[in-house]
């Protein structure tokens, strides 16, 4: 067996499996030569040449990073041009530097132009730019980072998407950038800069976080693979994986309870090695971590029931395999089945360009049953040949423990608990760990099966206690050395956080009055324009466009995974006109506070596996406050498209059902006043009583509204068909003459779906 294509294709995050490899310490090991040795290209986990260049980025202040080299004689060689011809392509943080106070000379002069031709007519203040540079000055957050950072490392600090991150990386000149790619100060001031960051960097000893320490060759060892299950909707993910789970806790001598804790571990039959499967992979945290650039996952099955071969999520599974490049083994499940086609299976994967073993490809294809257990051993077994393969290491002892928080939870009698899935270390009890802004001192460890343990090696999920808050899923977890670094880590993280948000509050207050301003000039602009008597049609339709219709929900779950979950699949809900918005996300049971607020919001309130209690039940009832109880995330979210949809506006088709031209114009007198009639010819179809009507003149419409009154002679009808004679009046109108044309018409309503 060889390994996958997408494996082969693509280069592994690190040599020892360890996605979550982050930044070097300052102390990146040199070589006599003042080079950093292989030790250190390690870092950049990248193919060994590459990991050399790199390498080298560290330390030639010649050459910084991936910037593309330049000839400096050539005379295409302008610094404000890249490749692209759009963006500058620096080959260093100087040259950065010197095309910045270019710019800002540049600016300068043209600021001392306009003043120039400006001071005829006005004085300015000498210190409005200056003002202006200030308060640029003071926008910027000042950030601590240590002389060596990756760019997922920069991103989480920033609070800005790594993707974004990336993308701003590869407008400067950066090539080839991944989540763990080593930048030098140099260059992280400078991408911290873009984001409008003050980077001040610190040595190991003053930096106030906590960063990954850099790969001890020597104290690598292979670690088990983590494992995740993809496919279709009904095609046996949750069998496999309960089959796998039921089967590994019955090889517990003690086993206790199968617990849900996000991951569980299974000993192989044969082999008796480990394997740890994850077991909600779509699930916020992996979203999150997926975010940040992180593959936690070393394999991934793909399941394909035999019975249905290749459907969309399969489709869409295979796309993000190939995308992550994470090494991919095919179950063919449900292969307990009578007449089912096999072979239309391997042939379909084939199709979409999966290099199955049996036409002579890579990517081994086991045939299962979940049910009834048909080759599931062979399944582990393929999986353990896999991972040998990828020969996935770490470091279990002799470096700061780092893993992911993968569920958190509060648990009565025991407090903060969260599932840590281990990366590299061993966590034990007494172990200070940092994720996000809380810190743990390790209480207690557990594994899924409830029972108590003393430590969690690499790629080992436990349940750990001891948390100052609850840990929010998706974070990476590091060991601090005590727990005045963890506080101070923590603080520090807390500090930053709030510096940021209040800059992004800032930010959107101002778009907000900005929005203001403007929405008050299109309304004077349309009250200006009715009074000069204007059309101000296409101004008020810009206005109903602008309204979108949004709906608050409040989300209350037993544990914060599964409310991150809802509120990740929640928000993205909705279009332009309508859009669902969840204002709270909690653990915990329903509050009389959460009520209140859900009344003042307009909120609905959703109950996720949460029992509501009976007085809250009441309240709610009193205030009128809609409270749902659901235990499957897919029909919340089935019950939050369908209100949203019912607040979409229908879609109009018009239907003309008929046409009549008007032969003559006379006026009938009744007791209190003289009424205009359009005697008419039905040129086509019915016109009836109740029709809404459109009247054309030379082909240009001059009416539009309905009748008040449908006659034949004096005698008031109901309709009129093809050919027949009638007299029409129209609602406040009287301006038809002969020859003009009225088309009748209805509005069908349908409805629209999101
Ligand atoms: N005959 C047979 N039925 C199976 C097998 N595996 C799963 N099923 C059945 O297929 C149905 C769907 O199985 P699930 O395990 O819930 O499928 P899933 O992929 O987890 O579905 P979602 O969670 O909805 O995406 C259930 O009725 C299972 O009993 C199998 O190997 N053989």
């Amino acid at each position: 067996m060889r390994v996958s294509r997408f494996q082969k294709k693509t280069t592994r995050p690190s040599q020892n499996g360890d996605d979550s490899i982050e930044t070097t310490s300052p102390k990146v090991p040199l070589n006599p030569s003042g080079k950093v040795n292989r030790f250190a290209a390690q870092y950049s986990n990248q193919k060994p040449q590459r990991k050399f260049q790199n390498a080298s980025s560290l330390t030639n202040p010649g050459y910084r990073g991936h910037y593309k080299q330049k000839d400096q004689n050539s005379p295409n060689n302008n610094p404000e041009l890249n490749s692209k011809g759009n963006k500058p392509v620096l080959n260093s943080y100087q040259q950065y530097n010197e095309m910045k106070q270019k710019l800002k000379d540049q600016q300068k002069l043209g600021n001392a132009n306009k003043l120039t031709m400006q001071r005829t007519a006005t004085i300015p203040k000498k210190t409005d730019s200056r003002k202006r540079n200030l308060e640029k000055e003071k926008e910027r957050i000042k950030i601590k980072i240590p002389e060596f950072i990756t760019v997922s490392n920069l991103a989480t600090i920033m609070h800005v998407p790594l993707n974004k991150i990336i993308k701003s990386m590869e407008d400067l000149g950066f090539e080839n950038v991944r989540h763990n790619y080593i930048l030098e100060k140099d260059n992280a001031i400078l991408i911290a800069d873009e984001f409008n960051f003050e980077a001040i960097v610190l040595n190991a000893n003053t930096v106030e976080d906590i960063f990954s320490e850099p790969v001890k060759p020597g104290k690598l060892k292979p670690r088990p693979p983590v494992v995740t299950i993809m496919g279709h909707v009904d095609h046996g993910k949750t069998t496999i994986l309960d089959y796998l789970r039921k089967s590994s806790v019955v090889e517990q001598e003690f086993g206790g309870i199968t617990q849900h804790i996000g991951a569980f571990t299974a000993i192989t039959p044969e082999s008796k090695k480990q394997i740890t499967f994850l077991d909600t992979p779509g699930h916020a945290a992996f979203l999150k971590m997926r975010e940040r650039g992180a593959i936690v996952t070393d394999i991934v099955i793909l399941v394909v029931a035999a019975d249905d071969s290749v459907m969309p999520q399969t489709i869409e599974a295979i796309k993000h395999i190939k995308k992550t490049g994470v090494p991919l083994i095919v179950a063919i499940n449900k292969c307990d089945k009578h007449g089912v086609n096999i072979d239309k299976v391997v042939g379909d994967l084939a199709s979409h360009d999966i290099d199955v073993e049996d036409y002579g490809g890579e990517t081994q294809t086991v045939r299962v049953s979940g049910k009834t257990g048909l080759n599931m051993d062979k399944l582990e077994e393929a999986i353990i040949t896999l991972s040998e393969m990828l020969e996935l290491q770490t470091e279990p002892d002799g470096v700061a423990n780092e893993g992911w928080i993968i569920e958190s939870k509060v648990e009565k009698g025991v407090g903060y608990v969260a599932t840590v899935l281990v990366r590299r270390g061993t966590v034990k009890n007494g172990d200070i760990l940092v994720a996000g802004n809380t810190y743990c001192k390790v209480r207690g460890l557990r594994d899924e099966n409830g029972n108590s343990i003393k430590k969690a090696g690499p790629s080992s999920p436990a349940q750990v206690f001891g948390w100052k808050e609850l840990p929010v899923g998706g974070e990476f977890v590091i060991q601090a050395k005590d727990e005045r670094r963890a506080r101070k880590a923590v603080s520090h993280r807390i500090a930053r956080e709030k510096a940021i948000k209040q800059r992004e509050e800032v930010e959107q207050i101002n778009e907000q009055r900005s929005e203001e301003v403007k929405e008050l000039a299109r309304r004077n602009k349309i009250a200006e324009m009715k009074m000069a008597g204007l059309d101000t049609s296409a101004l008020e339709k810009l206005e109903d466009e602008s309204q979108c219709i949004q709906c608050n929900y409040i989300i209350k779950s037993d544990v914060f995974g599964s409310a991150e979950a809802i509120k990740e699949s929640i928000n993205g809900i909705g279009n332009e006109e309508v859009k669902a918005n969840v204002i709270l996300c909690e653990t915990g049971a329903l509050t009389q506070s959460d009520l209140e607020l859900a009344k003042t919001l307009n909120a609905q309130i959703f109950c996720f596996n949460l029992a509501v209690p009976k007085e809250i039940s009441l309240a709610a009832d009193r205030e009128g406050v809609a409270i749902k109880e659901h235990n499957v995330i897919y029909h919340l979210i089935e019950d939050v498209t369908t209100e949203l949809t019912s607040k979409l506006k229908p879609k109009i088709e018009t239907k003309v059902l008929g046409e009549v031209e008007v032969a003559d114009v006379f006026t009938i007198s009744t007791k209190t006043k003289k009424i205009s009639i359009a005697g008419c010819k039905v040129t086509n179809g019915t016109i009836k009583r109740t029709s809404n009507v459109r009247v054309f003149r030379n082909d240009e419409q001059i009416y539009e509204g309905t009748l008040t009154s449908l006659k034949y002679v004096k005698e008031d009808i109901a309709e009129a068909r093809k050919g027949n004679e009638c007299g029409l009046a129209f609602d406040k109108w009287d301006k038809f003459e002969a020859g003009d044309k009225i088309q009748v018409y209805e509005d069908i309503e349908h409805t629209r779906y999101l």
